[in-house]
C-alpha cells in the first residue's frame, strides 16, 4: 500500500505552546516506564522476528535516545533493512511532527503528520508520552517498542543475518558488565544534564551538577588505559556515552548550566569524542544545527527569547 505523506502545519509556539507530556486530564507526566516494550529477536520467539523491510523507526535528530539507534543501524550496515523517518526538531505543544526540512522529512511509510497518530493507531486509548524513538511494525500495524532501554540493543543484536557489517556491539561475555555500566551511564551521565537544567532550586542544581561532573571525571580516568569504554573494541556503551558528549558543549553546558567544565577541557574525553566523531556512523548522525535548534527553541522557560546561540565553535572538539 502506498500512502501520501502529509506534512504537519508549521510549529507554532504562540498557538500551541511548548510540548509538555500531559495526559488527557491535563496532568504533566514525569518520566514513566515506556508503554510499548516489545522485543525484536533473531528467532522470532518474542513474536517480533527480525526481518528486513518489516520495521520502521521514528526518530528525531536532537534526541540522544534516537541517535543511539541510528548509530547502531549505520554501524551494522542495516540502513536498508530498517527504514527511518526523522521528525522536525521543532516540537510545539502538539508533539513530534513530520515536516520537510534540512535533515528531517515526512513519514513516507504511514503518512502520519504527527507521531501521536502512530501512538493512537497502536492504542486508541493511549494517554501518555509520545516519545521517540519508536519502532513501528508494518505487519501488525503498530508500535512494537518505544523503550529506549532495549531498542538500540535489539537493533544491535537481532538483525545480524541481514547486517552488511560484522560488528558485535553487545558481546555475550561482557553483557552483565555492560548492563550494569548502562545503568550508571543513564542515571549519572545521560540524565545528568537534564537534572541540572530542570532542577527546581539552587540546592538541587548544585547536587546534580556535582554528581554529573564526578561521573565525567570517573570516565576520564577510565579512558586512561583504553581506547573505548570496554577496551579496544567499540561496544554499545560507547554509543550511549557519545550521544551525551555530542550535545554537551553545544547545548548542555549553557542551556542546562552543566558548566563546571566543557568536554573540550577533558584531555581524554576530548580525544575519545573526536575518535568516535571521525567514524561516519557517528558524524553523519550528529546534526549540531538540529540539536541546537531543538533545545534552545523548545524550552521557553529556560530560554524565553528562543534565540539560538551562534557558538560555541566546536573546532577543538571535532578537529585535531
Ligand atoms: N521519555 C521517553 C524516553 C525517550 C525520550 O525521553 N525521548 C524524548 C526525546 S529525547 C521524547 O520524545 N520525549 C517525549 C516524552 O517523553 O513525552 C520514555 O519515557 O519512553
Amino acid at each position: 500500500m502506498t500512502v501520501s505523506p502529509r506534512a504537519a502545519s508549521p510549529a507554532d509556539f504562540d498557538e500551541f505552546g511548548p510540548y509538555l507530556p500531559k495526559n488527557r486530564a491535563g496532568e504533566v507526566l514525569q518520566r514513566t516506564d515506556p508503554a510499548f516494550r516489545g522485543r525484536i529477536t533473531a528467532d522470532g520467539s518474542s513474536g517480533y522476528p527480525a526481518e528486513p523491510g518489516r520495521y520502521h523507526l521514528y526518530v528525531a535528530a536532537p534526541c540522544p535516545f534516537s541517535q543511539r539507534s541510528t548509530i547502531v543501524l549505520h554501524l551494522k550496515g542495516l540502513r536498508d533493512a530498517v527504514t527511518i523517518s526523522v521528525a522536525d526538531p521543532l516540537r510545539d505543544g502538539r508533539g513530534w511532527a513530520f515536516r520537510e526540512g534540512q535533515g528531517h522529512g515526512l513519514d513516507e511509510v504511514n503518512g502520519f503528520a504527527f507521531l501521536s497518530e502512530a501512538y493512537q493507531a497502536t492504542d486508541p486509548d493511549y494517554d501518555s508520552h509520545v516519545s521517540v524513538p519508536a519502532l513501528w511494525d508494518r505487519v501488525t500495524g503498530r508500535i512494537v517498542c518505544n523503550d529506549y532501554r532495549t531498542l538500540s540493543t535489539d537493533l544491535a543484536t537481532a538483525f545480524d543475518k541481514f547486517a552488511t557489517n560484522e560488528i558485535d556491539l553487545y558481546p555475550e561475555e561482557s553483557r552483565a558488565e555492560i548492563d550494569e555500566f548502562h545503568e550508571f551511564l543513564f542515571t549519572r551521565v545521560h540524565d545528568g544534564p537534564y537534572r541540572c537544567g530542570f532542577a527546581r532550586n539552587q540546592a538541587e542544581y548544585e547536587r546534580e551538577v556535582s554528581r554529573l561532573f564526578e561521573a565525567l571525571d570517573q570516565l576520564e580516568e577510565r579512558l586512561a588505559d583504553r581506547r573505548y569504554l570496554f577496551g579496544d573494541r567499540l561496544t554499545e556503551p560507547d554509543i550511549r556515552f557519545y550521544v551525551t558528549l555530542a550535545r554537551f558543549d553545544a547545548v548542555y553546558f549553557t542551556h542546562f548550566k552543566a558548566n563546571l567544565r566543557r568536554i573540550a577541557d577533558y584531555p581524554r574525553l576530548r580525544v575519545y569524542f573526536r575518535d568516535l566523531y571521525r567514524m561516519p556512523a557517528f558524524r553523519e548522525t550528529t546534526d549540531f544545527g538540529q540539536i541546537k535548534n531543538h533545545y534552545f527553541r523548545t524550552h521557553p522557560w529556560l530560554n524565553p527569547t528562543g534565540i539560538v546561540p551562534a557558538g560555541p565553535l566546536l573546532d577543538s572538539l571535532v578537529n585535531d
